[in-house]
């Protein structure tokens, strides 16, 4: 194999995480390819402070691979599937989705062992609109602050004593070696995961077959049919991670149950709808699960947030 793959990536360290483990499949599976990491810097990195629906949300982790793709800078670029926007610049795609690592939403704490545990009052760690929606319907006694920035920054805060607990994606603390600080791995049914959330997803040029064959055996079918229906739904409600949507599909043999839910952010309501579908209609089943939600008043309930000023 002569020609070179570069890399894409951001320089968080579970950005370097994925993109080094798309390093070493793209070698395992092509021995003698050559590839390398281009890191970068992205907007979402520079603006660690402000709340994420707030600085135009969708695609701000993406947007400079994006560019670095379509300048030829490099070959591919590798996402967390939560953070890639519907829509792709003309002349690139998503071409591979890759096997999706524990998708759930974990508690990390200190001093308690679980949710449940925690006493009223107890100031918990989040920016995800979706996950303090979720928190709240349950426990309204807990106080949730604000916390951003990539994993080791926030376990650091943690220990630093800011927050009695916090909450992360299960996935990125086991990719960077913090498993053993996860005290509950939250149930989907108490915190309905964000779509994609666990899987890392790879963009390159429409054009270049020649890496689209050198990405087919990382692709994970399993993984990709569950993924676009949750992407599905997103892309019908005009959302993404940032938002109060969460989204789940699991298989059953070859059947996809998807689950969709949209929150007010103080928790005051909860609106479910889920549908089950063969698979190959993975993307009608989103907007069916969207549509269903958009019934119950899920737009009025965006809508005030997409407009609300200051706090998330
Ligand atoms: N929005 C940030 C982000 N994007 C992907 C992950 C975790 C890894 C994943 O979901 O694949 C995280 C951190 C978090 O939510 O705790």
């Amino acid at each position: 194999m002569s020609r070179e793959i570069r890399i894409a990536t951001r320089k968080s360290a579970l950005a370097l995480w994925q993109a080094e483990y798309v390093k070493a499949r793209l070698e395992q599976a092509h021995p003698g390819l050559k590839v390398s990491l281009v890191p970068m810097v992205s907007r979402g990195d520079k603006l660690l402070d402000a709340p994420l629906a707030k600085i135009g949300g969708k695609g701000l982790f993406v947007k400079e691979l994006e560019t670095a793709l379509l300048e030829n800078e490099a070959d591919i670029a590798v996402h967390s599937m939560k953070d890639v926007p519907m829509e792709f610049p003309e002349g690139l795609g998503l071409y591979c989705i890759c096997e999706r690592e524990d998708p759930r939403d974990a508690f990390v704490s200190n001093t308690y062992e679980s949710l449940d545990a925690l006493p009223a009052g107890s100031v918990v760690g989040t920016s995800s609109l979706r996950r303090q929606a979720q928190l709240l319907a349950r426990r309204p006694d807990l106080k949730i602050q604000f916390l951003r920035g990539n994993v080791n920054t926030r376990l650091a805060k943690l220990d630093a004593g800011e927050y009695d607990a916090i909450i992360l994606a299960a996935a990125g603390l086991i990719r960077l070696g913090f498993e053993q600080r996860i005290r509950t791995f939250i149930s989907a049914e108490d915190s309905l995961p964000a779509g994609g959330q666990g899987a890392v997803g790879i963009e390159c040029r429409s054009a270049d077959a020649e890496v689209h064959a050198l990405l087919a055996p990382l692709h994970h079918i399993d993984t990709a049919d569950r993924v676009n229906a949750e992407r599905a739904l997103n892309k019908h409600l005009n959302g993404g991670c940032q938002v109060p949507i969460a989204c789940y599909a699991l298989l059953e043999d070859d059947e996809l149950w998807l689950r969709g839910l949209v929150g007010q952010p103080d928790g005051g309501e909860l609106l479910r709808a889920e549908a089950r579908a063969p698979r190959a209609q993975a993307e009608a089943l989103g907007v069916q699960v969207a549509e269903a939600l958009l019934a119950q008043g899920a737009d009025r309930i965006l809508r005030a947030v997409y407009g609300e000023e200051g706090h998330p």
